[in-house]
């Protein structure tokens, strides 16, 4: 194989989502199936031996892409030359946190992981926050990265996005395949907004389709967006596999476009597009072609959607002015 090999860095590798993902990502499923990997797998101290482990069973797969793993504890190293960083690993909320400790228990890990990003990645760096609060904790890494493109940062609602359309494909008695140009819009939290009156099912309108507001706003939305709860409710413990699958199709399509006539759904800084004010990081439609990506533009906004977008933005810039207030950005 004579392509130079894409480094990707993850972090967080020896958690649940990690476990879920790094496979993937060897295989080829992350880039394509021509495109040879080095893996850089970035933990904190204790769980270095977990993250061997991974790694052990990573070289037993004997994957034919896969052309190099190190494992470290330090994010100048973790990011050194890296083209793509899935940056996972996060703080979780625990017992008696306030969403202020969690936003700056986090900043000490978002912050430093942005710092070592500016100084030590590739100049065609891309990156991809999962770790919650997803998008709060983009816009830190990404503040302490001025030397980065401030668009290399994304946030992840592909899950959500990927959630929605399996939800209006049930009951519209379709199949996900059927259904184009669904929209997460906002912040991975309870308060995102997914938006299918723009989307369609076999071609046809999907709002009109479904004929049903009552079902739009008291069940399709509230389950979109409270999914994750029921997955930690159900699992005793929160997505990952699912969450790793939407990674993989999050970076798969800004690196290899989406299809022509679709959309999908990012965590994107805000270039002020429908009323979202400008630097936040929240989802829109976005087309992606060549590597980049572009909101999608000229969308009617009806009242029904204005007000769901507004809340949930209203929510990320409260998340920013405590990021600010913190000091964090
Ligand atoms: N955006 C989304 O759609 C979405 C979906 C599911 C989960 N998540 C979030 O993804 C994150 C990871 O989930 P998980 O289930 O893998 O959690 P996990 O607890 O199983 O794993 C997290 C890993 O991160 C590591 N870690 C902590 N601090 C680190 C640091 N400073 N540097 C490197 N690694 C560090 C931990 O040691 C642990 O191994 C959580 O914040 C979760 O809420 C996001
Ligand atoms: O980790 C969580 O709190 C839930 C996760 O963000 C999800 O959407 O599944």
């Amino acid at each position: 194989m004579t392509r130079t090999p894409v480094n990707v860095t993850v972090t967080g590798a020896a958690g649940q989502i990690g476990y879920a993902l790094l496979f993937r990502i060897a295989s080829g499923q992350l880039l394509g199936a021509d495109v040879p990997v080095k893996l850089r797998l970035l933990e904190i101290t204790p769980a270095l031996k977990a993250a061997e482990g991974t790694a052990m069973e990573l070289d037993d797969c004997a994957f034919p892409l896969l052309q190099g793993i190190e494992i470290t504890d330090d994010p100048n190293v973790a990011f050194d030359g890296a083209n793509v960083a899935l940056l996972v690993g996060a703080r979780p909320r625990t017992k008696g946190m306030e969403r202020g400790d969690l936003l700056e228990a986090n900043g000490g890990i978002f912050k430093p992981q942005g710092k070592a990003i500016n100084d030590h990645a590739a100049d065609d760096i891309k990156v991809l926050v999962v770790g919650n609060p997803a998008n709060t904790n983009a816009l830190i890494a990404q503040a302490a990265a001025p030397d980065v493109p401030a668009e290399r940062f994304t946030a992840m609602t592909r899950l959500d996005h990927n959630r929605a359309l399996t939800q209006l494909a049930k009951k519209t008695g379709s199949t996900v395949a059927d259904i184009k140009r669904l929209t997460i819009w906002g912040n991975h939290s309870a308060t995102q907004y997914p938006d299918i009156f723009h989307a369609t099912v076999a071609g046809k309108n999907a709002a009109e389709v479904v004929g049903d507001e009552k079902w739009l706003a008291e069940d399709f939305i509230p389950t979109v967006a409270k999914r994750g709860a029921a997955i930690i409710e159900a699992r005793g413990a929160s997505s990952a596999a699912s969450a790793a699958n939407a990674a993989i199709d999050h970076v798969h399509t800004w690196v290899n476009g989406t299809a022509e006539g679709d959309w999908t759904s990012m965590g994107i800084p805000s270039d002020g597009s429908y009323g979202v004010p400008e630097g936040i990081i929240s989802s829109f439609p976005v087309t992606t072609k060549d590597g980049k990506y572009e909101i999608v533009q000229g969308l009617e906004i009806n009242d029904f959607s204005r007000a769901r977008i507004d809340a949930s933005v209203k929510e990320l810039s409260e998340e920013r002015e405590a990021v600010r207030g913190l000091g964090l950005i």
